[in-house]
């Protein structure tokens, strides 16, 4: 089982700083979603020089246009870019193609798809790479958990890896460890900790376990 962590809220001096106390703890580096729309694939391009070891996930949550966006965020340096399950099979499957070419990964992010178990076999066809349980910060706040759902896709998806995100703290993980995930993704668990460095190896130690 895999850590990754999820950098959102900083822009890319402050994604370095963090990357730089907890990367001996982390597998995956994902530069979020409100990173690539401050900055650009710009921060994806920097974390990966400053940090070659890690791999980077590029959270563009692509929608449409999947082999041109993966192909962009692959020439950047991301080893993993994330294109929505909500999207057009076409978008799927010409993010898939692409990242072939690219030798890069593709994780869907199952994010507001109604039918989970549904949805999660279609895609699972499809030969992406990752799907990607997640509750978003909206639902988050609405208090909507995606465990029930990593149930699910556990369930059902035989070929993907499996991942999860959203709102998972040190106290909730175990919870999630015993379902099993491929990967987990903390954001906020980590970077809202004073002590991150402390948070994210007691998190690594865990997942490390499986
Ligand atoms: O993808 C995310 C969210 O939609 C904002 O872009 C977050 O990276 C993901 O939810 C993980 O962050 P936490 O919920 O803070 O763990």
């Amino acid at each position: 089982m895999e850590l990754q962590l999820a950098l959102d809220l900083v822009d890319i001096p402050g994604a370095k700083e963090i990357v730089n106390e907890v990367a001996d703890y982390i597998d995956i580096v994902e530069i979020g979603t409100p990173i690539v729309i401050n900055e650009g694939l710009r921060a994806v391009k920097e974390l990966k020089e400053a940090f070659p070891s890690l791999r980077v996930l590029a959270d563009l949550k692509i929608m449409d246009a999947g082999g041109y966006e993966v192909m962009k965020a692959s020439e950047a340096g991301a080893s993993i870019i994330t294109v929505l399950g909500v999207s057009d099979d076409s978008t799927i499957r010409g993010a898939v193609e692409e990242a072939r070419k690219q030798n890069t990964k593709v994780m869907v992010d199952m994010i507001n798809v109604k039918d989970i178990e549904q949805r999660a076999k279609e895609i699972d066809q499809m030969g992406v790479d990752y799907i990607c349980v997640h509750s978003g910060y909206d639902h988050q706040a609405a208090g909507i958990s995606s465990f029930e759902d990593l149930l699910t896709i556990k369930r059902v998806v035989n070929r993907a890896k499996t991942a999860i995100a959203g709102g998972i703290k040190l106290s909730t993980l175990p919870q999630v460890i015993a379902a099993g995930p491929d990967l987990v993704i903390v954001g906020g668990g980590i970077t809202g900790q004073d002590d991150k460095r402390a948070a994210a190896s007691q998190m690594k130690q865990l997942v490390s376990q499986v």
